[in-house]
């Protein structure tokens, strides 16, 4: 589908990203101009340290920008009431979670939380949405477990089915395949790309993953030292974008292949 024509959910004007303390400000990105579009699954690469988290962070309201905006649908990131933001966007983040007494199955119907009443009573669409989010990821014979029993790459399938089940337009997940195994590295990407294509989200994930990212994404951020680079993965790839993110004493960037390789 032509991208002109598909609706932008989140743009970003002029936007700085970094941490302020009483003596110093510490810029990690300036000058972040991007328009994200309903059904895209784009992937966010560099090197250690370069600014991911701290871009996806901001991104999602859990830490402000240092200057410019966030507009998700049209709106100011800043002035969503939280509910209303947890309808629209959800994140999942790398860090350990508070609630690792819940169980597997509670912690995904937490997902359904910014949709309850106040009582927090399921209505059968609730059910639903967390049965087919379980089904999806893999993860029915993990139902009952508490989450401290998991092993990681169970519990990152556990959190992205409770972003699947918060069934927002938006998502973001910050590293969602590090513990996975390849198989299911690539079976979640695959099932992010499936969710992007076919129920119209805009799927935002950083990753190391720099050569499935290649194969998967529809759109790339990557982020070097000199700001960064915003385009499909093939013209990136044309343009050399992934040539200069390390050092290439080590590994080299083959543009015919797309994939990197080890210097001999
Ligand atoms: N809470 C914080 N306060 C101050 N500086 C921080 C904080 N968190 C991260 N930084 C700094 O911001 C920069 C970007 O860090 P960030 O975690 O966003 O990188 P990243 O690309 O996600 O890295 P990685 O691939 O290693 O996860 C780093 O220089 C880091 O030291």
């Amino acid at each position: 589908m032509d991208p002109e024509i598909l609706n932008i959910v989140l743009k970003t004007e002029n936007l700085s990203i970094g941490y302020r303390t009483k003596k110093e400000l510490n810029v990690v990105a300036a000058d972040i101009n991007l328009k994200l579009h309903e059904g895209e699954l784009i992937g966010l690469v560099g090197a250690n340290g370069i600014g991911k988290s701290t871009l996806l962070r901001t991104l999602s309201h859990v830490q402000p920008p240092l200057h410019g905006k966030v507009l998700l649908s049209d709106k100011d990131l800043s002035s969503y009431k939280s509910i209303e933001l947890a309808s629209q966007l959800s994140i999942v983040l790398t860090e350990q979670i508070a609630s690792k007494n819940l169980t597997v199955q509670e912690l995904v119907a937490l997902g359904r939380q910014p949709y309850t009443n106040w009582v927090g009573k399921m209505a059968d669409e609730d059910i639903e949405k967390i049965r087919k989010a379980i089904e999806v990821t893999h993860i029915n014979d993990l139902i009952e477990k508490r989450c401290f029993e998991l092993s990681d790459g169970q519990l990152q399938k556990v959190l992205i089915a409770r972003a699947i089940a918060q069934d927002t337009p938006f998502i973001m997940l910050d590293e969602p395949t590090t513990h996975l195994d390849i198989y299911h590295k690539a079976y979640i990407l695959k099932l992010l790309k499936r969710l992007a294509f076919e129920t119209k989200k805009t799927i935002l994930f950083s990753t190391h993953e720099i050569d499935f990212a290649i194969q998967l994404c529809d759109k790339m951020i990557v982020m070097n030292q000199d700001g960064f680079e915003f385009g499909r993965p093939k013209e990136l790839v044309q343009a050399r974008a992934f040539s200069g993110l390390f050092p290439e004493d080590l590994i080299i960037f083959d543009t015919k292949s797309g994939r990197y390789k080890v210097r001999n």
